[in-house]
């Protein structure tokens, strides 16, 4: 991260600082007055806070990183002393274990924020370029498979605020592991042609600690958001979602083997998941089925689109299908993950009913045919196809998922 040992962090850690100490702050009255929900539900808030402002300090400035993670360090204990209280039977000694830890989280949280207003202030960058750090075109899709797991959940239309509440959460969830991804990649961004050497950090228009503490922030409102007014499943299920494409796959799996999509395309296939829970508050077999299809949809998907752009992957040093194994290796298995997508697809239709059923059959027959014209000819032109048809397909299918209970 290059970030100069002198600088300040920007507004928002400053803010995600000042909200974990306010959160804090609410545990501590809450507890002088009594032991009731908003004290655990102000926890759950305080918590996810402090952790992003910590992991901020830990990759950008250092000289937050003691009053931080003490903070979060204190916070737990707080968390873990709160149980004890329970299973003692509100004994005092607990209870003062309690209160100082959750008091003592507060004091150091109070140091963090004033610690954040020092050193030298970094450029905050364009608003246009935060958008970009979301890759909004791709969360369009991730929302909508989201939102469709939703209703598949509710068997229907959702409550219209818990649908609200898991589109916003998802969407701060998948936009954050997005930023942290666009700072993780900074360096092969740069090496793999005009569609990534622009973007916001790796053409060096905005410092990469800006953009990480943009990443942080969201992901940290994210779970208090789903953890506040969804459920604690649903605000989980997003931040592991979010964890496994920036840790797993972007730290990992994408420079350092080619089954890096088809390990890493389980964070994308996360979001059904996040709004099945959150209409249903757990996860049965359609919310696995959801899943899968999105799993198996990842491989064809991405490796058109790699057939495309192979040289730029190559540039990067970026272990691709196509520059690992070549074209017809990729082409044979794109048609090897539509044959599984689509009988997955049609066999799930069980569960997700007859209008579904059709819709996969009729969608997957094309998918099906593109596959196998790309596998006579490993043309360019045969893979855009492809992989725009990928694009509407998986959007038709799971808006069918989404309205079968509402039409049949
Ligand atoms: C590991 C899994 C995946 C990889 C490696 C991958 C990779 C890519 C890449 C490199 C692009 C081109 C983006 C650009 O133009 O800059 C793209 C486009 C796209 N992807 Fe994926 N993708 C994955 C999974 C997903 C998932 C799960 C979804 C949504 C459910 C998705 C939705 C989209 C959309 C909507 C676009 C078009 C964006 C545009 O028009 O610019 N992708 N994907
Ligand atoms: C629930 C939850 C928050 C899940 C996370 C979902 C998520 C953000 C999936 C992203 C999938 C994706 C954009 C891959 C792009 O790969 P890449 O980063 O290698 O593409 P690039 O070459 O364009 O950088």
């Amino acid at each position: 991260m290059p970030s100069e040992p002198s600088a300040a962090p920007g507004p928002l850690l400053r803010l995600t600082i000042a909200g974990g100490a306010a959160a804090t702050a609410v545990v501590v009255t809450s507890a002088a007055l009594e032991f009731g929900r908003g004290h655990w539900e102000a926890a759950l808030v305080a918590l996810p806070l402090l952790v992003a402002a910590a992991v901020g300090a830990k990759v950008a400035y250092p000289r937050l990183l003691a009053s931080t993670s003490t903070a979060v360090g204190l916070m737990l204990a707080a968390i873990a002393t709160g149980g004890i209280v329970g299973w003692a039977g509100d004994a005092r000694w607990a209870v003062g274990l309690h209160v100082a830890a959750a008091a003592s989280s507060l004091a150091a949280s109070l140091v963090a924020l004033v610690v954040s207003f020092r050193g030298e202030r970094l450029p905050v960058g364009p608003l246009r370029d935060y958008l970009t750090l979301t890759k909004p075109r791709i969360m369009t899709l991730l929302l909508l498979t989201g939102a469709a797991g939703m209703f598949v959940g509710a068997g229907g239309l959702p409550d219209g605020w818990d649908f609200l509440a898991m589109t916003t959460g998802l969407a701060l969830a998948c936009g954050g592991a997005s930023a942290l991804n666009h700072v993780m990649d900074a360096d092969i961004d740069r090496l793999m042609g005009e569609r990534t050497a622009a973007r916001p950090v790796a053409s060096g228009r905005m410092p990469a600690p800006r953009a990480l503490e943009f990443g942080l922030t969201l992901t940290a409102l994210s779970f208090v958001l789903l953890a506040s007014t969804v459920n604690v499943l649903t605000a989980l299920l997003a931040l592991a979602g979010g964890l496994f494409y920036v840790v797993v796959y972007t730290g990992y799996l994408k420079r350092s083997t080619d089954l890096n999509i088809v390990i890493g395309g389980a964070a994308g296939a996360v979001p059904p998941l996040v709004g099945f829970a959150a209409a249903t508050g757990s996860l049965t077999l359609p919310a696995l089925w959801l899943f899968l299809i999105v799993f198996l949809w990842t491989p064809p998907h991405f490796w058109a689109l790699a057939l495309m752009i192979k040289e730029h992957y190559q540039a990067a040093g970026v272990p691709m299908l196509p520059g690992t194994r070549g074209d017809r290796e990729t082409t044979r298995q794109i048609l090897l993950y539509s044959v599984l997508l689509v009988a997955f697809t049609v066999a799930v239709g069980w569960w997700l009913g007859p209008l579904y059923t059709g819709a996969a059959a009729l969608l997957g027959a094309y998918f099906l045919l593109l596959a196998w014209r790309l596998r006579l000819d490993a043309s360019r032109r045969r893979a855009v196809v492809l992989f725009h048809y990928s694009l509407g397909y998986l959007a038709l299918l799971f808006v069918a998922a989404a309205i079968d209970p509402l039409l049949v």
